[in-house]
């Protein structure tokens, strides 16, 4: 170990072993142990071994506060302990020629030698003691440093954590403030268009109101010019004796005053609703209405322009010969089917027009349309009010099913025990057949139907209103009956009926339904019935037909034949031969249904049920062979997630559903409104109904409905 103390204020470096070390501090306590440990004799000893240490005449100097008390305190212990400091220069020279050493001046020399060179031994166990000890400082202060480095690091990594959320929040703020004023420019454009609407409204309201005052003016004129005419008569009669012909024509004008008021009577008591026919649709009432004001204005024309009286005569003599034409032509296409409905059954991907029954349907239609137009030429003739008799025979309704591709039926339920005991009270009442009222917060709201069923109708009531459509499928139609409403409000009752069965539904009615039908006519047809039985449940199709586990295993995948008809790959389709054999199949279904639902802990209700029947029939006449599809669709509560609060599965779950209920809602929007393109394909809940929706086919579509306040909202969507 050397000490080097050469520099004033030089730091205390330390090389021991060939390595340095700086600046290090050694506690006044370890050197004391290791002082007090070290005892002179020993120290003796120990140089003698070859221990020896150079330490420099200069005072050790340390350049630390801590360090300056030890080294010196070191070299005072060194100097009181004069075995251990040793001037080896003196040493040997006065070891070797004591005599010699006289004269101060030599004396000094020498001095200054010592003082240059002067040797230290320090004991090795000190100072071992002492390196050890600086050794643990250092460690010490070297992990100290590590967790400065360690800690500092941290602080810079919070800090730029710091800066960078701060820049996240900036860009935020900035994304929401272009957003906002993007809206804004929106708002402002629309209160734009809105100003320009309303002046525009506002216009045509003026101009209306100018038009109205005009009419009014010009009616007053027309009034005075009356007054004034039949004053001129009256003058003219009282003048002179030949003035018979004038009675007549005041006769006439009197007649037609009183028609005018009499016709006035009717248009307010219709407005009144006063003679409201309870089983005439509310919006025949509309047309009608307007056929009452159309034949008044048109009747005074026919009474008062002699050519539009000869134009009409001519119009209503070829209308009437038409009319004759169509019926001879309607009855001698009858004539040709014979009485035999089977007998020619129309094949579903022939053309409607190609068919008897297609054309028996036409002819019906223009038939229909002639009489209108011929009644319409009479009632116009005659100044008399076209009337709605209400009785419409069963061929015309025949008829009119026929053209009418989709009808909706609204279904109100009773009250449940629970909403009863809750204190719920009732907001939906029927007005008529045909229409419903929802108390909304707004207000009282109507809503019309093809038919409205109350809590008074019982299942038979709603099954003979849907039982045509299953005679059609049997004739080759493919028809779709479903049942769309939120959950609890009566689709499963509608469809399957209560659980005991003690009320079936339309699906184990139509099961007897189609068996009667087969048997009916089993003496000119073979039939042959297939049933499937499938579950939609998050977009997975399962076959019900087979157990839950072989179920999870089969991949189901939706196809279509050749025929354009629809099937599902992978599904079993099994024969029944008897109702009770569809209904054991059925059951079967159910009870699979149910295990699955069990398994998987979910509710029935959350999936959608769909039974398809395919109804093949083979004329045993000619052979030729007809194929007819009745699908039987029990679906998923419509409700809002957000307000049951679901999560995760749940969640999941109510997303698919209200997926798979508006794809459904798009593709019947887009039948109705005859759309060009009908996004059959947006859901596999579409894909698999699409053979049964729209073209050729017949759907019926049951709306069920809560009467209860609870379930306002659900209600007025399910409605609207
Ligand atoms: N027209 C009705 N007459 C008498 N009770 C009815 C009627 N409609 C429904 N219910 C009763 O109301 C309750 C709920 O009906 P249902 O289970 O058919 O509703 P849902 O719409 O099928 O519900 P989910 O979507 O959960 O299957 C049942 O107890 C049912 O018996």
């Amino acid at each position: 170990m050397h000490l080097n103390s050469r520099a004033e204020n030089a730091s205390l470096s330390l090389n021991f072993l060939g390595r340095k070390l700086r600046n290090h501090t050694v506690t006044p306590a370890a050197k004391q142990q290791a002082w007090a440990r070290t005892s002179p004799s020993r120290n003796v000893d120990e140089n003698g071994g070859g221990l020896s240490r150079t330490v420099r005449t200069q005072p050790i100097v340390c350049a630390q506060t801590e360090l300056p008390g030890s080294i010196q305190e070191l070299r005072e212990e060194v100097q009181h302990q004069s075995c251990n400091v040793h001037n080896t220069r003196l040493d040997q020279e006065n070891n070797a020629d004591p005599n010699v050493a006289s004269g101060s001046t030599r004396t000094r020399d020498r001095e200054d030698e010592a003082s240059a060179d002067l040797k230290i031994f320090i004991p090795y166990d000190s100072a071992k003691l002492c390196i050890t000890q600086i050794a643990d400082d250092m460690v010490a202060m070297k992990s100290r440093h590590l967790e400065m480095v360690q800690e500092l690091e941290e602080n810079f990594l919070m800090v730029s954590r710091e800066n960078q959320q701060e820049r996240t929040v900036n860009r935020i703020r900035s994304y929401y403030q272009n957003k906002l004023n993007s809206l804004k420019r929106i708002l402002e454009l629309y209160q734009e268009k809105v100003e320009r609407r309303s002046a525009l409204w506002n216009e045509k309201i003026e101009s209306l109101q100018d038009e109205n005052e005009r009419l009014q003016e010009e009616q007053k004129t027309l009034q005075e010019r009356n007054r004034h005419d039949s004053a001129t008569w009256e003058r003219e009669k009282d003048s002179s004796d030949s003035n018979a012909p004038l009675d007549g024509a005041k006769a006439r004008l009197e007649e037609l005053q009183e028609g005018l008021y009499k016709r006035e009577r009717e248009i307010s008591m219709l407005i009144d609703g006063s003679e409201v026919q309870k089983d005439v649709p509310p919006s025949a009432y509309a047309h009608l209405l307007a056929a009452v004001v159309c034949a008044r204005c048109a009747h005074l024309v026919y009474a008062e322009v002699t050519e539009a009286k000869q134009q009409f005569d001519r119009m209503a003599e070829d209308s009437r010969k038409v009319v004759a034409e169509a019926t001879a032509r309607k009855t001698s296409i009858q004539h040709n089917q014979t009485d035999v409905k089977f007998q020619e059954p129309r094949p579903l991907w022939m053309d409607q027009s190609d068919s008897s029954s297609g054309q028996v349907i036409q002819a019906g239609v223009n038939l229909q349309k002639q009489e209108v137009l011929l009644v319409a030429l009479e009632c116009i003739k005659a100044g008399v009010t076209p009337t709605l008799t209400g009785a419409v025979s069963e061929q015309d309704m025949a008829v009119e099913d026929e053209c009418v591709k989709i009808r909706v039926f609204c279904r109100l339920r009773p009250q449940t025990q629970a909403e009863l005991a809750r204190g719920s009270c009732t907001i939906v009442s029927c007005l008529d057949d045909y229409s419903v009222s929802l108390e909304t917060a707004r207000g009282p709201r109507e809503f019309q139907f093809d038919r409205i069923f109350t809590t008074e109708h019982t299942q038979d009531d709603v099954f003979q209103e849907s039982s045509r459509l299953i005679q059609s499928a049997v004739d080759g139609f493919n028809v779709c009956i479903f049942a769309y409403g939120q959950t609890g409000s009566g689709k499963t009752f509608t469809m399957l009926g209560d659980r005991e069965q003690k009320n079936p539904g339309i699906i184990p009615r139509t099961f007897n339904r189609i068996f009667e039908i087969i048997q009916e006519n089993e003496s000119k047809f073979e039939f042959k019935v297939l049933a499937s039985m499938l579950e939609l449940y998050n977009d997975r199709l399962q076959d019900l037909f087979v157990s839950p586990s072989e179920a999870l295993s089969k991949r189901i995948e939706i196809k279509k034949d050749k025929k354009g008809l629809v099937f599902a790959q992978g599904a079993e389709a099994k024969e029944a031969t008897s109702a009770g054999e569809l209904f054991a199949l059925f059951e079967l279904g159910s009870a699979n249904r149910h295990i699955a639902a069990t398994k998987m802990n979910i509710e029935s209700s959350r999936s959608h049920l769909i039974i398809s029947i395919m109804l093949e029939s083979r004329n045993l006449a000619n052979g030729n062979m007809t194929f007819g599809k009745l699908n039987l669709v029990d679906l998923a509560g419509s409700e809002r997630a957000a307000k049951t609060g679901a999560k995760d599965d749940q969640l999941k779950e109510a997303n698919s559903i209200n997926k798979s209920l508006s794809a459904l809602g798009d593709v019947i929007s887009a039948l109705a409104m005859d759309q060009a393109h009908v996004p059959y394909r947006n859901n596999k809940l579409t894909q698999l109904m699409q053979d049964s929706l729209g073209g050729n086919s017949k759907t019926l579509m049951f709306l069920n409905i809560s009467p209860s306040d609870c379930n306002l909202d659900e209600t007025h969507a399910s409605l609207m």
